[in-house]
């Protein structure tokens, strides 16, 4: 997710392959109109395409549309079919290119939304892409120019994020693509009080038969969507074009189950609605439909909703059968973006077949293994002889980064200023367990450089861009490779080089190379780091200081 930046992004590599020689019946139909890269070239061989049948993965899903992650076009490539307006939006933040998912993904949408006002026929869409690979413009963009024209407001485009942080930054990116037209865009987090929320969201008008909206785009989490759905006089999803569901996986998951019926019977019951019998009705025209608009009360009320086009997002995204048929995707389209040197990495061919991850091209992944119960020690040399700065370390639990902030400050502190020329370490604990404005304000002091590590539960693990993590620490070994996948994602972002690190207890490097191996991510892609053992034992005397001074605290 991005907040757009003033400063100058260094694209990937530019890699255009030549466009297609002849578009294919199904690109047609999918908007995908003769452009590059969009073979099916490294999608799943037969064999593992048949078992993905018999595991329930519907054919769709078994049979992504790929597209290598180097793919880059010019912002004026005409298949874009890029306005004015946002081209100039994107030099000004010097994004020059698009990177390859919204290579693809843009044009889909662009398709679509020409091909048709009532857009009954449109497409939903599944896009699996690495970190820091600039998702979160892909949906951005088409929204804004699909709804910049619009005459009259209304609530069109939901966009549902599993964290307050995410939404927010999703947010400021809206704003920015909507700076010189009409267009509002909401925040629902539950920042502020829902009566605020309320009043922002739909004004304070009596109840009207069609909802009314002072936002045309809502960025929201589900909780406070819920909310709204459930207690807000006037809101209404009636109207909606987009539904995204960025960190979708995140989203599907055990803990956010009853936001997607909800909204899902939300949109069920306003679809009914619309079906109204024309003649009879008496109550007052709702604002929402009217206000502005050229059209007719009739035309607007006799004609079928729009159809909503759901799109979802993630580095991970599920390929559970169950979660997947929740959603009720119409003629799904999966677009991929994957890297073709996943098969040349991989040891063995199941292994390319496993390789459903793809990682940014420019991070550099290392383990060191240690003894379990050293691990702030061997963190501490990792610290020192790696020269991290701009680094964020991620712990099991809000307890585990706790103790762990406090011998690394109890060691940085005890250490004499001559062991360290040139290096200053200072650490900070970052945990949702910190007031907000304690949060802002060392996110604030670590993008200054003058805290040079966060020590963090899974806090911050998804979406979060800041271009100032230079390093990925696993102090605790991700149980999951979606988890390792969006830490180790919060560095080497936009194509900026970065470097990941975890931290492999003796007793879990049998099933850390498991885990990795199993997902085609070993051979090829993690570096081991020998410890200079001569270092370690000059450590490991302040070390002892230092846990010793973190006990007292505790006795
Ligand atoms: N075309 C582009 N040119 C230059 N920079 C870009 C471009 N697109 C996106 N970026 C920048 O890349 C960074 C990462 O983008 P974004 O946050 O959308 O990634 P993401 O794919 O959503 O990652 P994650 O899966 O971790 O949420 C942002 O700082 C964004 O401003």
């Amino acid at each position: 997710m991005a907040a757009i930046k003033d400063t100058a992004i260094t694209p990937v590599a530019t890699s255009v392959s030549e466009p297609m020689a002849a578009a294919k019946k199904e690109e047609k139909e999918n908007g995908l109109l003769r452009f590059p890269d969009f073979s099916q070239q490294f999608g799943l061989s037969r064999e593992s395409a048949a078992q993905a049948s018999r595991m329930g993965i519907p054919h769709w899903l078994a049979h992504p549309t790929t597209i290598d992650r180097d793919t880059t076009v010019p912002i004026d490539d005409i298949r874009l079919a890029l306005s004015s307006h946002i081209i100039s939006r994107c030099k000004k933040a010097n994004i020059n290119t698009m990177f390859a998912v919204q290579s693809a993904v843009i044009p889909v949408l662009r398709a679509a939304n020409a091909l048709s006002r009532l857009r009954q026929h449109v497409r939903d869409l599944c896009v699996s892409a690495p970190t820091g690979s600039g998702k979160t413009l892909a949906f951005v963009i088409p929204i804004v120019e699909k709804l910049r024209t619009r005459l009259i407001m209304r609530l069109r485009a939901l966009v549902v994020l599993p964290t307050k942080d995410l939404a927010r930054q999703v947010k400021e990116c809206f704003d920015y693509f909507c700076v010189g037209t009409d267009l509002r865009v909401g925040l629902a987090t539950g920042d502020v009080s829902l009566i605020k929320e309320q009043v922002m969201l739909t004004g304070s008008e009596a109840p009207l038969a069609g909802g009314q909206s002072q936002v045309d785009i809502l960025v929201c989490t589900p909780g406070r969507l819920m909310d709204h759905l459930t207690s807000t006089q006037n809101f209404t999803l009636q109207h909606l074009e987009f539904w995204v569901m960025d960190e979708a996986d995140r989203l599907l998951s055990e803990g956010y189950n009853e936001w997607l019926s909800k909204v899902q019977s939300s949109i069920e019951m306003s679809s009914q609605s619309t079906a109204i019998d024309v003649q009879s009705i008496d109550f007052p025209v709702p604002d929402a439909c009217t206000l502005h608009d050229s059209e007719s009360k009739l035309d607007i009320i006799a004609r079928p909703a729009p159809r909503i086009q759901k799109l979802l997002f993630s580095a991970t995204l599920t390929r559970d059968p169950a979660k997947i048929a929740r959603l009720k995707l119409v003629r799904p389209l999966y677009l991929s973006i994957t890297h073709a040197a996943n098969d040349s990495n991989a040891e063995t061919s199941t292994e390319a077949e496993a390789a459903t991850y793809t990682f940014p091209s420019s991070l550099a992944e290392y383990y060191i293994t240690c003894p379990v119960d050293e691990k702030p020690l061997w963190l501490i040399y990792l610290l020192w002889e790696q020269k991290i700065s701009g680094g964020v370390c991620f712990a099991k639990s809000l307890e585990t980064a706790h103790r762990l902030a406090q011998v690394v400050q109890m060691w940085t502190t005890s250490v004499s200023e001559d062991m360290w020329p040139n290096q200053k370490i200072v650490v900070a604990e970052y945990s949702s367990d910190l007031p907000a404005a304690e949060r802002v304000r060392i996110m604030r002091l670590f993008k200054q450089g003058t805290i040079t590590l966060l020590i963090c539960s899974d806090l911050i693990a998804r979406g979060l861009d800041i271009d100032q993590i230079e390093a990925v620490i696993n102090y605790d070994v991700p149980t999951h490779m979606s988890q390792y996948t969006h830490r180790v994602g919060r560095t080497a972002r936009a194509g900026r080089k970065g470097q990941a690190y975890t931290l492999v207890g003796e007793s879990q490097a049998f099933h850390f190379k498991k885990m990795m191996k199993e997902n085609g991510h070993w051979v090829g892609y993690l570096n081991k780091i020998s410890p200079n053992k001569d270092i370690l034992s000059l450590l490991r005397e302040q070390y002892t200081g230092a846990l010793e001074k973190v006990s007292n605290i505790y006795e």
